[in-house]
């Protein structure tokens, strides 16, 4: 378009030269630009066109990838930083647009080097001209603090009141502002903090520490903008033959194309930079290896395993969470064992590591030191997948996936997912068939869709209001209930004829005592004999059926018996024990 452009322009400057414009010339330069006009519009117009497809391709390629990367990291590995998990599909497409864009630029760029080269009056002298603004910016603006590598935070603690007390706008501290009683409280709180701020700005740091503090860099970059300006009026001095409006015309137009493609092009370097190792990141997440090391034995093994269940032995056994900041370990110094077939009740204070045993036993994590037996040799020999076929975990944390109820309850054994028998069967040894039923859609609601909904000033527009209405609604069930619905999920897992090992890490938290009571009975007639555990604050009704009972305190099992051994030492067990019995003592008095 340029060279058209410059065509047009010394075909119609000829032609009032020679006081004869040559009607087609004149016609044919003119045709030329307009084509190239149509030409670009083309191309803008399939680029448009094309782009939806090529994004949809792209992001459903990557997101499958990192998919598949994300879902086989162990629980240590992807708590590490280091694994991509900061990655974002959009980051992928937003980096592929941009190279195509820089490649577009290089292209514009070699195109005009070529045009502006070839142009009769100091074509050579005026790229290079052109050129010294854009390498001076760059130069010059390396200066400002925001081009390299930086962090800023924040520390005045009015500023950060005045940040925290803003957050209790959310929706999700109003039931409890209400009931508290504390809105005048923030509101005055806000007040004191924001005037204790005074003047000090709490603009971006971006904007504090922008501006240059003197005004020369601008002007020099300004100056040499107009290089080629000062070029051309200085040929015109000395050179007055060559000079003509219309060459200062096309030169100008090249140089200021010129100079913006290379501007533009420098700001990207950086950008550049930050691609390469986006897609370095996003590969190298391929390579990422588990903390957790796979064994090669299987289980059960057929020399050592019993009928009964895993048995378990820990020896020495010390263990704390990868980047935990607390003091003490999370695990202490731990030895005892579980013969297979032994009902196990684990019980302590919060924060004695229970949770954090289990997550031991079931090799969610590794010990830090000392071992743990299964069945006589380390848990680390065994193949991963055969452990985890064999046992059935049930948490208080375990989540409603955002599935139908059939699928959240399926998903215990993968291998029925279509027998709607077991579901319903397992439903109800959960205690959530109740709870199915009064749900409109059954079995075939889910609690969790994800929602797709976009408006924008509804107001007035009933019709669209109450479409959107009718997409937002969605069921809600209790805390309890939801229990219930998870509890279904571990009892469609015994379904499968190979758990071994049974865990109920405290299960039963939001449930009324009547449907604690009935989940523990399920879950020790599901358990079948077989090696299980319960985590419980709430054990008196358990404690007649366990063959064993671990009291745990600071990490560590400060004893360990069954029920009438620990009552008999009279020690930390019988503390605990006597509190809720004692409850129940006082309450029918
Ligand atoms: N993911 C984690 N990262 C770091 N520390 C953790 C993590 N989970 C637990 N801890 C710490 O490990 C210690 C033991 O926690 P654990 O959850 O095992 O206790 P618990 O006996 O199950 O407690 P509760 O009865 O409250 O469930 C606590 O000090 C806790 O703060």
């Amino acid at each position: 378009m340029l060279y058209a452009s410059g065509l047009l322009l010394r075909t119609v400057e000829t032609g009032l030269i020679n006081g004869r414009p040559d009607s087609n010339a004149i016609f044919r330069a003119v045709m030329l630009r307009a084509m190239c006009g149509v030409f670009s519009s083309i191309l803008q117009w399939s680029i448009q066109r094309v782009a939806p497809a090529l994004q949809r391709q792209v992001m459903a390629h990557f997101t499958e990838y990192m998919l598949k990367e994300r879902l086989r990291l162990d629980l240590p590995t992807s708590a590490d930083k280091n694994t991509g998990s900061g990655l974002h599909v959009y980051y992928l497409w937003h980096n592929f647009q941009f190279l195509c864009g820089v490649f577009e630029r290089l292209f514009r760029l070699i195109s005009q080097v070529v045009f502006t080269i070839q142009q009769p009056s100091g074509g050579i002298t005026l790229t290079l001209l052109s050129l010294v603004s854009p390498i001076l910016s760059t130069k010059l603006l390396r200066q400002n603090p925001w081009s390299g590598p930086f962090l800023y935070y924040a520390s005045n603690l009015d500023y950060l009141r005045v940040g925290a007390l803003n957050m209790f706008v959310s929706e999700e501290y109003r039931e409890e502002i209400i009931a508290g009683n504390i809105g005048t409280w923030i509101v005055r709180e806000y007040e004191r903090a924001r005037k204790a701020l005074g003047k000090i700005s709490d603009a971006n740091p971006h904007a504090i520490y922008a501006t240059h503090p003197t005004p020369v860099p601008t002007m020099l970059i300004q100056l040499s903008g107009d290089l080629p300006t000062f070029y051309w009026a200085a040929s015109a001095l000395f050179e007055p033959r060559a000079f003509s409006i219309t060459s200062f015309a096309i030169l100008q137009q090249h140089a200021q194309a010129l100079r913006f493609t290379v501007s533009v092009l420098f700001n990207e370097v950086s950008g550049i930079q930050n691609c390469v190792t986006t897609v370095k990141d996003l590969y190298k997440m391929a390579d990422v290896k588990n903390k957790i090391v796979d064994g090669d034995q299987p289980y059960p093994n057929s020399a050592l395993s019993s009928d009964k269940g895993m048995a378990f032995e820990l020896r020495n056994v010390s263990f704390a969470y990868p980047g935990s900041t607390s003091k003490e370990n999370a695990i202490r110094d731990l030895s005892f064992k579980i013969p297979a077939g032994h009902l196990v009740v684990i019980v302590g204070p919060n924060g004695s590591g229970k949770s954090s045993l289990i997550k031991l036993l079931t090799r969610l994590y590794d010990v830090d030191s000392g071992e743990i037996l299964v069945d006589g040799i380390p848990i680390k020999q065994y193949r991963l997948a055969d452990l985890q076929r064999a046992q059935a975990l049930l948490t208080q944390d375990h989540k409603l996936y955002p599935l139908t109820l059939a699928e959240n309850i399926s998903l215990g054994n993968p291998d029925k997912f279509d027998d709607m028998d077991m579901v319903e069967k397992a439903a109800e040894a959960g205690g959530a068939s109740e709870v199915i039923r009064k749900l409109k859609d059954g079995l075939e609601t889910n609690l969790n869709p994800i929602q797709t909904a976009h408006a924008n000033e509804l107001e007035g527009h009933k019709k669209l209001e109450a479409i959107l209405k009718n997409l937002e609604s969605k069921a809600d069930v209790s805390g309890g209930e939801k229990q219930r619905l998870v509890a279904a999920r571990t009892f469609m897992r015994f379904s499968s004829g190979n758990i071994r090992f049974a865990v109920a890490d405290e299960p039963s938290s939001a449930l009324d005592p009547k449907a604690e009571h009935r989940l523990f009975q399920r879950l020790r007639e599901s358990g079948d004999g077989k090696t299980m555990i319960f985590v419980t604050h709430r054990f008196g009704h358990l404690t007649k059926y366990a063959n064993l009972i671990i009291c745990m305190k600071d990490g560590q099992a400060v004893e360990i018996g069954t029920h009438k051994e620990l009552m008999a030492r009279r020690g930390e067990y019988s503390e605990l024990y006597n509190v809720q019995a004692q409850a129940f003592a006082d309450s029918t008095m």
